[in-house]
Formats: C-alpha cells, structure tokens, sequence
C-alpha cells in the first residue's frame, strides 16, 4: 500500500493507480451476453456486475463483505448560519449511530452490509473556510489517512457516506472550486434552509472562491481550503480502495464532491465508483455530470449518512443474482435470437 506523509506524496500516489483486471471484465461481459435474457436487456445491471468483475477480478464477482464507511467531521462554517440545525447535532447523531437508531443503521442492517462510523476530531471544527483555509497540511493529510485506514483490505466493496452539520455548504464550495462556477450555481437547501439561509449559503461559497483564488487549480488544495475532515476521509478511503482495486459505491453530493478530486488529478480516477443515486441537492445531479456517473437510484432522497448508497448496494445483489445465477441459452436448451 502506496503510503504519503506528504500532500506531494498523496498527489503522486493519486495519479498512480491500479486499473482493474481487463480479462475478468471481458468475461464477464462474454457471460452475459449468453445468459438466457435479449443481449442487454438487464441494462445497467449488466454495466454493474461488468464493473465488479473487473475491479474484484473474477469473472462472478461476490457481494460478502460489504462495508459501508461513514465519516463525520465539524465544519466552521456553521456559525455563518449555512444550517437549518445546529452544529451539535454531529456529535449527537454520532451518539444515535452508536445506539443503532439513525437511518443508515436500519439501512445497512437490511443491506447485509458492516456498518463502521468514524468521528473525525469532532469537537474541534475546521475553520470556516470563507475566512480561512478549512485545514492545514496536518489536518488534511490526517483526515485522509483516516479514511484510508478505514477501508477493510479484504472488501468485495465500500459504501461511502458522512455526518457534518454545514457540509453541504462544503460541498458546493469544493464543486464550485472544482468545476467552475459560482454559490448559486451549487449550493442547495440540504437539511431545508430557507431563502434567507439559501443565499447565505451561495455567498459563504462566493466568499470561499475569492479567499481561496490562488488554490483553485490545485484539487487537493481545493479539498483541503474548502471542504471538510468527513469530505478528505472520503476521499482517502475512496483512494484506498482503488489501490486495493475494492470498487466504491458513492452517496450523495457531499461524497460526490469529496471524491471528485481524485478524477481531477486523474482521468480515470473514478473507474472504480459506482454512484449510488442521484440526491435531492441540485449541485449532486450537474456534479454527476461532470464526472461522467450514472446514478443507480433517484428516490428524492436528501439524508447523507451514506443512505442512497447503502440502498443501491440492494441493486447490485440483483445484478450478481442474475450474473452469477442464471443459466446461459446452452445450459436451459433456449434458443438464441
Ligand atoms: C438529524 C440529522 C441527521 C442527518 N443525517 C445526515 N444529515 C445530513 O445533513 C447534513 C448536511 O446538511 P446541511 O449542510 O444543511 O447541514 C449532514 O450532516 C448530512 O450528513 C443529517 C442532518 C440532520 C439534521
Ligand atoms: O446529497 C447529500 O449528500 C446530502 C443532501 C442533504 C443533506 N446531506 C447530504
């Protein structure tokens, strides 16, 4: 495992990942189209099973060990009243996850799925990035160390997701930085501010362009100045995997744009995700976009916790169900077309 001490090293490491196993992607793209079903009539699913194949590298990929990683990081943003909540309710839903009674707990529990949640150094939040960088070097490489610490080697795949009060507004300043445009290009209503907490919330991501400017065409110093501890242990874990070659479900905009620095610093740095719907948050669908993804689910949802993921992680038991399991034309005596 490619370690860094450094934000070079990450940078390097970043551009020098492994591909998935071309032969196992090729045989099980040959599987199905001899599966008893018209050639592609399983759509997406087929894409999916395709995807696991290649990244686990076999040709009938398994589903047993699926973990779902949530990370939960305090924001300083907050305080510019980005939030329809107060900032303490992190801390307190890391309390409920631990208790069992947050919608990711019920959500993984049926997903068949192993649960792990991360506080990253919650009673202590990042600066708010409209004044300043979010973290130094120290801070970030350590929130993406802990990411990357997080991902089980043995995984067949990870689910991505967080906890942060204010990270949407993270978020959307990270797409912004990213991807061009301005506050009200990205930011939406997360947990259901209003028009007032709306438009402060475009104007602390206007303000975080213009204190960051001379940083925007760095990626990783846009993850570090602009987001978050969750959005960097996203990142890392989501980095982890792929040097494991463990492919990645990804949840919502805030996943979306902690991982979307790794397809900035290289063209193939997403290969491995899979996203696992598109939210309620406007910036999510147009940051899907940009990145080339197709969601699997589109429910309206608007939670985080890995919530959207966790449920798509259902979609692709379907997809290996019917991989894995279904005769070809030879086998059943069907004729082909
Ligand atoms: C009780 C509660 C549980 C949550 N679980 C996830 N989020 C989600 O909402 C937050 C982001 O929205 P904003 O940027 O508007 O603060 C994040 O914590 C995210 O995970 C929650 C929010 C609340 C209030
Ligand atoms: O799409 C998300 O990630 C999201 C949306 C609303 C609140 N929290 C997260």
């Amino acid at each position: 495992m490619t370690a860094f001490s450094t934000v070079e090293d990450l940078r390097a490491a970043c551009r020098a990942l492994p591909d998935g196993d071309t032969d196992a992607a090729r045989a099980a793209t040959a599987r199905q189209a001899v599966l008893t079903k018209p050639p592609g009539s399983l759509g997406r699913l087929e894409d999916a099973a395709v995807l696991l194949a290649g990244w686990q590298r076999r040709a009938l990929p398994e589903l047993d060990r699926v973990h779902v990683l949530v990370f939960a990081g305090a924001h300083g943003v907050t305080a510019r009243g980005v939030s329809a909540f107060p900032a303490e309710v992190t801390a307190q839903m890391v309390a409920n996850f631990a208790a069992g009674g947050a919608a990711i707990n019920q959500l993984a529990r049926q997903a068949g799925a192993t649960l792990t949640v991360t506080p990253l150094d919650i009673d202590h939040p990042t600066e708010d990035f409209t004044q300043a960088p979010a973290m130094d070097e120290t801070a970030f490489l350590a929130a993406v160390r802990a990411g990357h610490d997080a991902v089980p080697a043995d995984a067949d795949l990870v689910a991505l997701g967080e906890m942060g009060i204010g990270n949407t507004t993270a978020a959307a300043a990270v797409a912004a930085g990213l991807f061009g445009g301005q506050g009200a290009d990205w930011a939406g209503r997360g947990t259901g501010v209003d028009d007032a907490g709306l438009a402060r919330k475009a104007e602390a991501v206007d303000m975080a362009l213009a204190r960051h400017a001379d940083v925007l065409a760095d990626p990783l110093a846009v993850l570090r100045c602009l987001g978050g501890r969750e959005l960097a242990a996203m990142f890392g874990a989501a980095l982890a995997a792929r040097q494991r070659r463990i492919p990645v479900l990804l949840d919502g905009f805030v996943c979306g744009a902690a991982v979307a620095p790794l397809a900035r610093l290289n063209g193939a740095g997403l290969a491995h995700a899979i996203a696992g719907h598109v939210s309620a948050e406007p910036g999510h669908r147009k940051l899907l976009a940009a990145l080339g993804l197709a969601p699997l689910l589109d429910l309206g949802m608007r939670l985080g916790e890995a919530s959207g993921a966790c449920l798509a992680i259902n979609v692709l038991r379907g997809a290996l169900a019917c991989h894995n399991g279904m005769a070809t034309f030879a086998e059943a005596g069907v004729s082909e077309g």
